[in-house]
């Protein structure tokens, strides 16, 4: 069946079932709804997370209850309702921003672990500390702000849909623009994220305040018409519920949870009677089935191009020119290895401004692990890497700041051209600008797609690009970022006699520009061509370095070198 089709017939049939809760249908069938309403807006609001950033908290139903727990305890207490929801805001924002910080540092399994451990102690603190949360009897006693009568359906189930719709709607305009943008390129490629100058761990907070707050408002407002908060609803179940709903419906999408609450909440409600095994089995493989039929949900998110949608505003001002930037960079006695493999053994070399320097040398001579030290992604055991600013000042590296590094001016392209999947080409080229935090001139993007011919391509995923495509994307990228200092890794690889021809006309613009040009490339043809020297290495160490012919001249060299054409 037509996907298009599939996905309108679903629409359809929420939009109508919501019509029939709101005017028509029984009590039964509307408190159905509104815990399908609830149970859709908490899964979007984690979708933030969990969609975008790709950041899996297992203790996602603790954020949840301890948000439920903060309202009801502090109502209980202070008698205040408003105190109260700054407390489960709070809590929730607190939690939610805790785990990202440490997806920072841990793997994915690691920080599985610890949340999967979080959510235990939560579980388990519930009823442990009984004077607090009341036990398994929970908390009844509180103030609210609504106090919604056992027929009183039809408004509960009002509030229900007006949170689903509001969460929607904030997570839909957040996720528009440039944060939508950098979440999807950390989500997607967390290492391309930095390298176009994303502060990854800045962009994971801020969208988990977001999530947080969204998730303590949704809570807050359930929790009146649940009237009670009790550990049982915030176990396991809700968790596996988020999950089921996010996997199934779409990680990235709203109407997909929205459908899968209908499925995986509402369905079994209105039946009514189901044993609670059979559910969980027949929901173990609705899961199975999806993730192995249909990886991205139900609803996998429609190319966007975001920028477009919602353009920026007009600035005065181009990428470059904005910040003091890097313009040379050297290596000086840089040393380092991987285990007992010395990949650079005292490399000492500086790029200057408006040179082409190219680095060849056999397969695991080094290569790419100098690029990936001037970058400031491997951190040499000795030596150094200096910088030299516009404003003349000369400066270290320091480790680990490879987007600061990005968003002054030092660009990398890699052997493998690395894309964000879920962006349009727009957005993938705009990365340069949204990393490091600037508008980009719409004029300028515009020139820049046009410059690399890669108008024609604007609406189709990176996925299936064409490889020289792809390459012209993440070049097109350092050059709409005003990169002075060109880390550039391979580039001809796999490009057409054609296409060579296009990468040494932009080669020529950016030395005429002023650039300094580190090409590390096995096409000797190519080298031969551009180069204003060759470096050569062997085994981690520089050689050689002086004009290509004169290089190939020398004895020594020519197991290196050899004739060294296009294959
Ligand atoms: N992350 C890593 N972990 C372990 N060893 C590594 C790592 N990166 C590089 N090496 C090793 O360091 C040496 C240099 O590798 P490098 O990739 O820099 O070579 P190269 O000259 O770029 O090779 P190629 O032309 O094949 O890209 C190789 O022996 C390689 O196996």
């Amino acid at each position: 069946m037509n996907e298009r089709f599939l996905r309108r017939a679903i629409q359809a049939v929420v939009v109508a079932l919501y019509l029939y809760g709101l005017f028509g249908g029984s009590y039964a069938f509307q408190a159905t709804l509104t815990t399908v309403s609830f149970t859709a807006a908490l899964a979007v609001a984690y979708s933030l997370v969990l969609g975008y950033l790709d950041v899996f908290n297992f203790s996602q139903h603790a954020v949840i209850g301890i948000s439920a727990y903060g309202f009801a305890i502090t109502a209980a207490a202070t008698g205040s309702v408003w105190w109260a929801v700054l407390v489960s805001a709070g809590c929730s924002v607190a939690l939610l921003v805790a785990v990202a910080g440490l997806s920072a540092r841990l793997t994915g399994f690691q920080l599985g672990l610890v949340t999967i451990s979080a959510g235990a102690v939560f579980l388990t603190a519930l009823t442990t500390f009984t004077d607090l949360t009341g036990g398994s009897s929970g908390i009844t006693d509180f103030p609210r702000w609504v106090d919604f009568s056992a027929r009183e359906t039809g408004p509960a189930l009002a509030l229900g849909v007006a949170v689903l719709v509001g969460t929607g709607l904030v997570v839909r305009l957040f996720m528009s623009g440039r944060t939508g943008r950098l979440g999807v390129a950390i989500g997607d490629d967390v290492f391309l994220a930095r390298v176009v100058g994303t502060d990854v761990v800045g962009v994971r907070i801020g969208v988990s305040v977001v999530s947080g707050l969204l998730t303590a408002v949704a809570t807050v407002l359930w929790v009146q018409e649940q009237k009670v908060v009790v550990p049982t609803t915030y176990g396991l179940p809700l968790l596996i519920q988020i999950f089921l709903v996010l996997m199934v419906g779409g990680r990235r999408s709203i109407w997909g949870p929205v459908a899968a609450s209908v499925v995986v909440v509402g369905v079994p409600g209105w039946i009514g009677g189901l044993d609670g095994n059979v559910l969980t089995i027949v929901f173990a493989l609705l899961v199975i089935l999806v993730v192995v039929r249909r990886p991205t949900g139900l609803f996998p998110e429609a190319l966007r191009d975001r920028r477009r949608r919602w353009p920026v505003r007009r600035s005065p001002v181009s990428a470059a020119g904005e910040r003091p930037e890097i313009v040379a960079v050297a290596a000086d006695g840089v040393r380092k290895s991987f285990g007992s493999v010395v990949a650079l053994d005292g490399v000492s070399i500086a790029f200057e401004p408006g040179q082409i320097t190219a680095i060849i040398g056999s397969n695991g001579s080094g290569k790419t692990t100098l690029l990936n030290c001037l970058n400031g992604i491997w951190s040499p055991e000795a030596g150094r890497i200096g910088l030299r600013w516009s404003d003349g000042a000369e400066r270290d590296i320091r480790w680990g700041r490879v987007h600061r590094l990005a968003r002054h001016g030092l660009g990398r392209s890699f052997q493998v051209p690395r894309l964000a999947a879920g962006l349009s080409v727009r957005d993938n080229v705009g990365l340069a600008c949204d990393g490091w935090g600037r508008r980009a001139n719409p004029e300028r993007l515009e020139a820049v797609l046009e410059r690399w011919a890669l108008t024609g391509w604007l609406d189709r995923p990176v996925a299936v690009l064409p490889h020289g495509v792809r390459r012209w994307v993440e070049l097109a990228r350092l050059e709409l970022g005003g990169c002075r200092v060109l880390l550039l890794d391979e580039p001809a690889a796999g490009l057409t006699d054609e296409e060579v021809e296009f990468l040494v006309e932009a080669l020529r613009r950016w030395r005429a520009d002023g650039c300094a040009v580190v090409l590390v490339e096995h096409d000797h043809d190519l080298v031969e061509r551009i180069a204003d020297r060759t470096v050569v290495m062997v085994g981690g160490r520089i050689v050689g370095v002086g004009d290509l012919a004169e290089l190939r001249a020398r004895g020594d060299l020519h197991d290196v070198i050899g004739s060294g054409t296009r294959s």
